[in-house]
């Protein structure tokens, strides 16, 4: 395997039109997060760089929608998120922005080195043009239909759908976002980076060289290959971006994810004048996290810029994860289905670990995964509240009740201390190899079977029973459990640092480092504790209730906002309406059928007679509501069977967008019997 001497380790550039959710983090921030802890505690030398990616097309049609300009926009964005990523110790060592002067210079000149030496092909091509807002459609001002899976909703730049990146050209039915008019095509100069001239130095490094990656990301490079790479363009006819810095460039940027990516190098040189040891040292190893929509620019296209450059090394591995989720549905941005993370931090204070673990051992490592609150809390209260905290409050309150807080001495060990102990250098190396292949949910399921080992170790040895006889031996299984719930804070400091932190403190000490992790002598005998508290707190059923509440209120709110009236019905004939026979009748008893959800058994007044109505409503209407009231109903349809009782009718409803159901009415109260027509 080759040595590497120090690790760059970049997350994703978030974007910056709106907060950050848990897909993100899940996705990219947390798995990063764990891995540079990781490597920090083991005392190697490695930089986390990232920054809100600032430029592009989306940007400037929030700033339109809003009024404001696209600098606000950022600004406010990049404070957020930064604030937020702060706030759930997501830990940096630059949270950068791509609309710094350092970030400008160095995307110029990498543009500039790459044309001087003649490594892009200028075309002059036909593109879309707005000829109401007289403006070149780039990206996500066009959408159409995708040519590969049909969706009516594909960007200029990519299907989301499908995934598959797109010339704007390759839509069908384009339309224009700014006016919604039909494009025309129009004559732009562009400046193009020949990704086939890389394809095969790409294929090499991924596919030869780097059989270990991860089935989705190979995968997906693969059949990149397979379709055979194309010259992609590096500019834009836009007015927010970096502006073209060679002769013929007026008026046009660099393309976002040409820019973007140049933005961890703008990031690391803020961050230390040693930039280039990282960046261009091949004893360095780069590893970029990312989501899964993110794989072609990380893989393909910023590989071949740093190719085309020539002085610059490769990803060592590009980890990414499939999607993240929230209660079986697509989180969306724009739809407002999501779990922010600003929010929670408010909504849950002391909770930032809970949230960690829970997206850690539920992140979408191989396929796409769910989050649901349910699951929050099962994870909080059952593993937790219940395995680590559980086993961390017995040690310390018992080593406080039987030895005034102090680390007891070990006298002999059973075999089963022994074994008991033996297990922790087993877990660190098992922790260790999941780490570096960035199977963060296993390496947490090994950190958190050490938890199981302390309170399975308490629950066999039974402690507070052996007080009443032998407290020699008392002191030993004490001394035991400490030992263990000093690894603990060690084991569990890439993935949960604020409980660690608490736990340290409790302990009365300072971090050990990762190398300690096995030992079985953390805590000197004599050594006095801190004050016990609790690591991890219950969550009840109605601060889930409550979550659940607001996202079936951003469901109804979506409904509402989306809603389409359903397209006619064929044509009918005047003698097809006459057949009905449609009388308002008045609700005489109303009343719930036994055993059912939905029907209420309703007693009518027609005006030609008193019958029977069974409809399928009661989940919208108490039987008291109806009772009186005056509706429309068909009486001549043929009678049926329900649930045993003969239903003579069937009473008319207009359904809302939100799907409830309201009562059709004449405004003012009628004879029984009227006919409708
Ligand atoms: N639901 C998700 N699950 C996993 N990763 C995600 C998810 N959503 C976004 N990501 C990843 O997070 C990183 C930052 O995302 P970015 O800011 O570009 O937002 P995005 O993909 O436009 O998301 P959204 O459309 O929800 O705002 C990217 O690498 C992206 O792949
Ligand atoms: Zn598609």
């Amino acid at each position: 395997m080759k040595q590497f001497k120090r690790h760059l380790v970049t997350s994703a550039l978030p974007y910056a039109n709106g907060p950050v959710h848990i897909g993100h983090l899940a996705g990219v921030y947390i798995p990063s997060d764990i891995y540079t802890r990781y490597l920090r505690l083991r005392g190697e030398d490695v930089i986390h760089v990232c920054g809100t990616d600032e430029h592009g097309v989306p940007i400037t049609i929030k700033a339109k929608q809003e009024g404001v300009t696209p600098q606000d926009i950022v600004d406010k964005y990049h404070k957020i998120i930064g604030d937020s990523f702060k706030g759930l110790g997501i830990s940096f060592d630059i949270f950068s922005r791509t609309t710094t002067p350092t970030h400008y210079a160095t995307a110029s000149e990498f543009f500039k080195k790459l044309h001087d030496a003649g490594k892009f092909v200028e075309q002059t091509s036909e593109q879309y043009y707005d000829e109401e807002a007289k403006q070149f459609l780039a990206d996500r001002y066009i959408m159409g239909t995708c040519p590969h899976c049909g969706n009516d909703r594909a960007y200029g730049d990519q299907c989301e759908k499908c995934g598959t990146s797109l010339n704007s050209t390759d839509l069908i039915d384009p339309k224009s976002m700014i006016s919604g008019s039909k494009p025309v095509m129009k004559e732009t100069k562009h400046w193009y980076l020949p990704l086939n001239d890389y394809q095969k130095d790409l294929e090499k490094w991924i596919l030869t060289d780097h059989k270990e990656w991860k089935s989705n990301v190979y995968g997906q490079c693969k059949s990149w290959f397979d379709l055979g790479l194309q010259p992609r363009a590096v500019s834009r006819d836009l007015d927010w971006g970096i502006p073209v810095p060679v002769e013929g460039g007026e008026g046009k940027v660099l393309y976002v994810w040409f820019d973007a990516p140049i933005g961890y190098i703008s990031a690391t040189k803020d961050l230390t004048p040693d930039w280039e040891k990282y960046w261009k040292s091949e004893d360095t190893k780069m590893v970029h996290f990312i989501g899964k929509d993110n794989i072609v620019f990380h893989c393909i296209v910023f590989p071949s810029m740093l190719m085309a450059d020539g002085s610059y090394i490769l990803p060592e591995n590009v980890p990414a994860n499939e999607f993240l989720n929230l209660e079986g549905d697509k989180i969306s941005t724009s739809r407002n289905w999501a779990v922010w993370l600003h929010e929670y931090l408010e909504e849950f204070p002391g909770k930032e670990d809970v949230l960690r673990y829970v997206l850690c051992a539920n992140a979408p490592e191989t396929k796409d995964n769910d989050f649901t609150w349910k699951d929050f809390q099962t994870r909080n209260n059952s593993e937790l509240v219940a395995i680590f905290g559980n086993f961390v409050n017995r040690a310390l309150v018992l080593t406080q009740k039987y030895f005034d807080n102090k680390v007891p001495a070990a006298g002999a060990l059973t075999d089963f201390d022994r074994e008991t102990l033996e297990e922790m250098p087993k877990i660190k190396k098992a922790v260790e190899d999941y780490i570096e292949v960035y199977r963060f949910r296993d390496a947490l399921k090994e950190a958190m079977n050490l938890a199981r080992l302390g309170n399975k170790y308490l629950a066999d040895t039974e402690p507070w029973k052996v007080a009443k006889t032998d407290m020699e031996r008392v002191a030993t299984i004490l001394n035991v459990a400490l030992q263990i719930t000093a690894n603990l804070a060690i084991v569990f400091e890439p993935f949960l640092p604020f409980s660690t932190e608490k736990l340290l403190k409790m302990l009365n000490t300072s971090e050990f480092g990762w190398d300690k992790l096995g030992n079985t002598d953390l805590l000197a005998v004599g050594h006095e504790l801190g004050k016990a508290e609790l690591l991890f707190e219950k969550i009840e059923d109605s601060v889930i209730d409550a979550q659940l509440k607001k996202l079936e209120d951003t469901k109804l709110a979506n409904a509402l906002k989306e809603y389409k009236a359903e397209p006619q019905k064929e044509e009918a004939q005047f003698d097809d309406f006459m057949k009905m026979d449609i009388r308002v009748g008045t609700i005489k008893a109303c009343e719930k059928v036994a055993k059912t959800k939905k029907l209420l058994k309703l007693t009518v007044d027609t005006g030609i007679d008193t019958r029977t109505i069974v409809s399928g409503i009661a989940e919208h209407f108490e039987p008291e509501q109806l009772l009186g009231k005056q509706a429309c109903f068909l009486v001549n349809l043929a009678p049926r069977e329900i649930k045993g009782i003969t239903s003579n009718g069937m009473i008319l409803m207009a359904q809302d967008a939100d799907g409830k159901l309201r009562l059709v009415q004449p405004n003012e109260a009628v004879k029984p019997g009227s006919q409708v027509g």
